[in-house]
């Protein structure tokens, strides 16, 4: 079976700071993949290169059997099935969390507002935010928030997730909570591609492990090959420092 979601030799550079160097990942449906890197190495920008936030500037991504950075694709069906939550949770602050998460399916998919709300309520529930539904966002915990924003996500019921970094901006009480949700989602076999400081987290829930060092993937295996085993010295030298 071809990967749902593939990254081959993507190329992206600011100015003249090359900062994806030749990336290649491929994604398999119910996998989750997790990057690992220093800050700065690049793995917002590929995240943001795979749901074409951002316009690569060379090689290709291809999402589900085509190849999405042919200029003819329209970039709103792709996003549509591509879900990406970010560090900063982007809830709109003049919206209940209810209104934030019927939005899209609403406005985007077409869903009648009480078949969107149904869904909602169920996904909120069940990510235990069901009190919340009528407040807005800024009633709410950075951590109810980001699960909120993932709530969102799944409410369009993508194809793959994209996590950016979703328990950064968060303080250290809050993030369990995130990441249970997160542990949830791989348990319910949704395909995940997740930017992570989190080690720990990362060696439980990936299938697959990338550790990228200014824009290059200097090792890729399974959690347990990178974590216990990891054969190039920079990832043993990163994991040293983050590991302890
Ligand atoms: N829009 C932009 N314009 C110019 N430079 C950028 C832009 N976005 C990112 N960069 C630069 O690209 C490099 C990689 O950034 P990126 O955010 O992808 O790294 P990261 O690995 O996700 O870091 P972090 O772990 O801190 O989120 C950094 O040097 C950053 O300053």
């Amino acid at each position: 079976m071809s990967a749902l979601l593939e990254a081959r030799g993507v190329r992206k550079t600011y100015g003249d700071h090359d900062v994806l160097k030749g990336v290649d990942l491929s994604v398999d449906t119910h996998h989750v993949v997790c990057l690992i890197g220093a800050s700065g190495s690049g793995k917002s920008t590929l995240l943001r290169c795979l749901n074409l936030l951002e316009v690569v500037d060379d090689g290709e991504i291809w999402f589900d059997g085509a190849e999405i950075t042919d200029p003819r694709v329209d970039v709103d069906d792709v996003r549509r099935d591509i879900g990406t939550v970010f560090q900063a949770f982007n809830l709109f602050p003049h919206m209940s969390v209810l209104d934030n998460v019927t939005l899209g399916p609403r406005k985007v998919r077409g869903a009648r507002r009480g078949d969107a709300e149904e869904r909602a309520t169920a996904l909120l529930t069940r990510f235990g935010l069901a009190d919340q539904a009528r407040k807005h966002p800024d009633a709410l915990s950075g951590g109810q928030q980001q699960r909120v924003a993932i709530v969102r996500a799944l409410a369009m019921e993508p194809k793959v997730l994209l996590l950016d970094e979703v328990t950064s901006a968060l303080d250290p009480m809050l993030v369990g909570g995130v990441l249970e949700a997160v542990r949830e989602l791989k348990a319910e076999g949704m395909t995940i591609v997740m930017a992570t400081h989190e080690m720990q987290f990362a060696r439980e829930v990936a299938d697959e492990v990338l550790f990228l060092e200014s824009g290059v993937v200097c090792e890729r295996g399974t959690a347990e090959q990178v974590f216990t085993d990891p054969s190039d010295p920079r990832t043993r030298e990163f994991l040293a420092r983050h590991l302890a």
